[in-house]
């Protein structure tokens, strides 16, 4: 699943992240402790660790979702390595426009506006043509069986593993370099994980970087070259022969 390209995507440094809970008398709560990390083009780097260890604060980081409290995130963005952590949020719109797309576990559903155009909307903002948006938005919806009678409806009610595979389709329809992906597959069956499995590995032979936690040992075992254990602050591979390592838990 892997290429042979060992172009770095994002190199984290000594990144810290403590939250201070503002509301409850500042106490702080150390998450994140001096991670090091380098992330590939073309691998796909799994976060694993146990509940409550940091995976998704470490995800939303690299997505410039929370600041960190010290360290750095370079990421490579059109050409040069830029810093998250002192970008302008100018800088951060543009790397999040073009660089690092995110997949997060539940869509963020806007009243109104329909599937087909959910799934559009980041290519649009590119000012791709509506002609070739919609073909590849066409193209993901039927790849991830959602009912064509669905398209012109808004996702609002729609359920769980529906809204997740538009947000699935909307993260994947642009060849961003860099995809984080949150759970993906959380409220899917066995054939929609599958597809997500397959998108995967087209976008790792795209030469895209792929971040993502994956609590489906299945889907983590089929799409992980490393895993970065979150708890010990260490990567490792999981290619042993070609075959990767099961992690039980
Ligand atoms: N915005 C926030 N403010 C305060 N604390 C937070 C915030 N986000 C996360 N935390 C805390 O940070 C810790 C790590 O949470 P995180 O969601 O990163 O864990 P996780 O490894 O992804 O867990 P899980 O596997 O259960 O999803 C938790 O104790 C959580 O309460």
């Amino acid at each position: 699943m892997s290429n042979t390209s060992t172009t770095t995507m994002i190199q984290v440094e000594q990144l810290s992240k403590t939250f201070t809970l503002h509301n409850q008398g500042g106490i702080q709560l150390p998450i994140l402790n001096n991670v090091d990390l380098q992330i590939s083009a073309g691998q796909c780097t799994v976060l694993h660790g146990e509940s409550g260890s940091g995976k998704s604060t470490l995800l939303r980081t690299l997505y410039a979702n929370y600041l960190p409290s010290s360290g750095a995130i370079h990421v490579r963005h059109q050409g040069d390595m830029l810093d998250l952590a002192t970008a302008t949020s100018h800088e951060l719109l543009d790397v999040r426009r073009h660089t690092i797309g995110y997949v997060s576990q539940f869509l963020r559903v806007i009243p109104r506006v329909s599937t087909l155009d959910v799934v559009k909307q980041p290519l649009k903002e590119r000012g791709v043509a509506d002609d070739e948006a919609e073909a590849r938005a066409t193209l993901l919806l039927q790849q991830l069986n959602i009912p064509e009678r669905l398209w012109s409806l808004a996702p609002s009610t729609f359920s769980g593993g529906e809204q997740q595979r538009v947000n699935i389709a909307r993260g994947f329809i642009q060849n961003y370099p860099i995809l984080l992906l949150d759970e993906p597959t959380a409220s899917l069956d066995q054939k929609n994980s599958e597809v997500v499995v397959q998108l995967i590995k087209n976008a790792l032979a795209k030469n895209i970087a792929v971040v993502g936690i994956f609590h489906d040992s299945q889907v983590r075992n089929a799409v992980a070259d490393h895993v970065f254990s979150v708890n010990e602050n260490s990567l490792h591979s999981t290619q042993i022969n070609d075959q990767p390592v099961a992690l039980n838990h």
